[in-house]
């Protein structure tokens, strides 16, 4: 019969499983049936490791944290386990999850002396990377319980032993927390021993169950009663639980969540008093108020109130005022001034101009700033398709066309049907042909995404087409564009946001661009005259926002996944390669961006 077969080992095979380990130790082959797989499968762990199999010399780890709720809850299930033993020669072991050994109960005064002769002992690692096979570092190992008797140990210094380790994960973070592991004299070992270990294991995590509920429960009972008294932001943590308000998490960046997590950890375990004030990685100040919470005189956890105290400063300097270089605008992310500066010289060059853009971005504000810059008394004339009585629109179009000096803008192109824009686009080329575009310059404006009529054509009139950025692309600018239109819209300029209430807007996708934040803020206006603006105040439209801030390049990104998905019917195998990226990366990147498919994807759809 093999070693494998008989469990434990009797003496007759335990000779036979010495010279296998020997065989091992010298190199030479060891064949799968001659030793338990678990074993075979450790000494060669143990082999990679280079864990010395002549002798045990351990280094001090560190001192055994002994105020932990591990230890708290393990003790006494060992100390009533020690009694029931009766002084049976069996030596209790506690580990913490790197099997470092936090508590060794007495055992009889041989077993302890052998057992301090192999380190077997309280700031000591019995992992097996440290000692090679063993009951407690295999079990950690392979994440089950392992027994190891006499010479299936990997150190011929623990070949007089058996043991029985289990490890213990935590009941409800399901992390593996520690190990218990029993250890007698190999004599007195039996199939018994894996048995005993693994009920008070079992044991053990009940003991956490209800020490961690009372704790979790006193925990939970502040942190309710803390968002009922507050309207801010509020979480509460300990170890293994963390609890967040919706505010929290409608206001703060996960970035800076993560951040102010980690600080009220950190507060808690060193007992810092509070309050302090911190930099959140979006570069905003916030004021951390943590208050430890007790159940039965142990630490539960603590609950945190966190204050937003300052905004970011912004490379522009002082958000209120402007840097622009067109009159009656305000913005200077690179890509909104870029947009305008391509406008000036188009102007500057005397050409006709086609301005594209999402809804609302600014193509008219810009045209007309552009002109007016020039021409602060010349004549802005505006026709507008949307609405228009047709044919006299058209009539009054050409008339304008042959007539106006000055400029003349013609707004939401994409509104006119093939056969208005070819009879729009003869009206172009007339006026083109008699040289007006030396006194009359001409801007289109459309929006590609609610084409009605293919205006290719019509555009050959015009040597380029500039496209301004949504404003979810230069968001940054939101610190002018906010106070540039409270400032308008309020009677004493006194009027501003709660730096959460900034947050909140910045985090914001706006489909409807700038114009739907000047909306925003005049209905804000008509509840709220002066002081300061509460997230409260916001309509419910600007409480839809994205997981976190996306730099512009990512909003490009999810633009460029939402404008695929639509052009796909939402398969998403084929928007990733219409976008050259692989399958497992647009799963990735809907995920993130929190796109929804594949009907409802946000974003204006295309008309048909
Ligand atoms: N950078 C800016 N600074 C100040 N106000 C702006 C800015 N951009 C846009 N606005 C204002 O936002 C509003 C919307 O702009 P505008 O009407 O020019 O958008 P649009 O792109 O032409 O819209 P549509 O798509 O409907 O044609 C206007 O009141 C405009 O003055």
């Amino acid at each position: 019969m093999s070693s494998a077969s008989t469990y434990p080992p009797n003496l007759s095979n335990d000779r036979r499983l010495a010279e296998i380990r020997e065989r091992f130790l010298t190199a030479e082959s060891v064949e799968p049936n001659e030793v338990r797989n678990t074993i075979l499968a450790s000494w060669w762990r143990s082999r990679r490791w280079n864990v010395a199999a002549d002798h045990i010399d351990l280094a001090y780890v560190r001192d055994p944290e002994l105020d932990s709720p591990l230890t708290r809850s393990a003790l006494p299930v060992l100390r009533h386990l020690r009694e029931h033993l009766d002084g049976q020669p069996i030596s209790i072991i506690l580990t913490d999850a790197a099997g470092v050994v936090l508590t060794r109960l007495a055992a009889d005064h041989d077993l302890d002396r052998h057992l301090d002769s192999v380190q077997l002992a309280p700031g000591f690692s019995y992992a097996e990377g440290s000692v090679g096979t063993n009951g407690i570092g295999t079990a950690l190992e392979g994440g089950q319980p392992a027994h190891v008797f006499g010479h299936e140990h990997y150190a011929e210094n623990l070949e007089n032993l058996g043991c029985a380790g289990v490890p213990i994960q935590h009941p409800i973070s399901g992390k593996t927390i520690g190990a218990v592991d029993l250890t007698c004299w190999r004599k007195d070992a039996g199939p018994l021993l894996i048995t005993l270990a693994k009920t008070t294991a079992d044991q053990i995590r009940q003991a956490l169950l209800t020490d961690s509920g009372v704790r979790e429960f006193a925990l939970l009972r502040e942190y309710l009663r803390a968002c009922r008294h507050t309207a801010g932001i509020v979480f509460a943590l300990n170890h293994d639980v963390v609890m967040m308000n919706e505010y929290a998490r409608q206001v703060l960046d996960p970035a800076d969540q993560t951040m102010l997590l980690g600080q009220a950890a950190e507060m808690l375990a060193s007992r810092r008093p509070s309050p302090i004030v911190t930099e959140l990685p979006t570069g905003i100040k916030a004021r951390l108020y943590c208050r430890p919470v007790n159940a039965d005189d142990v630490l539960a956890g603590g609950v945190v109130h966190v204050k937003l105290v300052e905004l970011a400063k912004l490379p522009a300097g002082d958000a209120r005022v402007a840097p622009t270089f067109l009159p009656g605008l305000v913005g200077s992310g690179p890509l909104w001034l870029r947009g305008c500066q391509r406008v000036d010289a188009c102007y500057e060059a005397g050409e006709w101009l086609a301005l594209e853009g999402e809804q609302g971005v600014g193509k008219m504000a810009v045209a007309r700033a552009v002109y007016r810059k020039r021409n602060p008394t010349g004549r802005f004339h505006v026709l507008d398709a949307v609405d228009a009585a047709y044919p006299d629109w058209l009539v009054q179009a050409r008339r304008e066309l042959l007539e106006t000096e000055g400029s003349l803008v013609i707004r939401h192109l994409d509104r006119l049907d093939d056969r208005r824009l070819q009879a729009l686009s003869a009206a172009l080329r007339s006026a083109h042909a008699t040289g007006r575009q030396r006194s009359l310059w001409v801007v289109v404006t459309l929006n590609r995404r609610h084409q009605t009529g293919d205006p290719t054509e019509l555009l050959r009139l015009f040597p380029s087409t500039i496209e301004l950025p949504p404003l979810r692309h230069h968001i940054e600018d939101l610190h002018e564009l906010v106070p540039f239109f409270l400032a308008k819209f309020s009677h004493d300029g006194q009027l501003a946001c709660t730096p959460e209430t900034m947050q909140l807007l910045l985090r914001s996708s706006w489909p409807g661009n700038v114009e739907q934040l000047r909306q925003v803020l005049r209905r804000v206006v008509q509840h709220r005259r002066t002081g300061l603006i509460h997230p409260d105040d916001l309509p419910p439209e600007c409480r839809t926002v994205s997981r976190r801030l996306l730099s512009p390049i990512e909003s490009m990104e999810r633009d460029a996944i939402v404008q695929s998905l639509l052009d796909c019917e939402g398969h998403k195998a084929k928007a990733a390669r219409s976008l050259g990226m692989s399958r497992a990366t647009i799963y990735r990147k809907i995920h993130e961006y929190g796109i929804v498919t594949p009907s409802n994807v946000p974003g204006p759809r295309r008309s048909s």
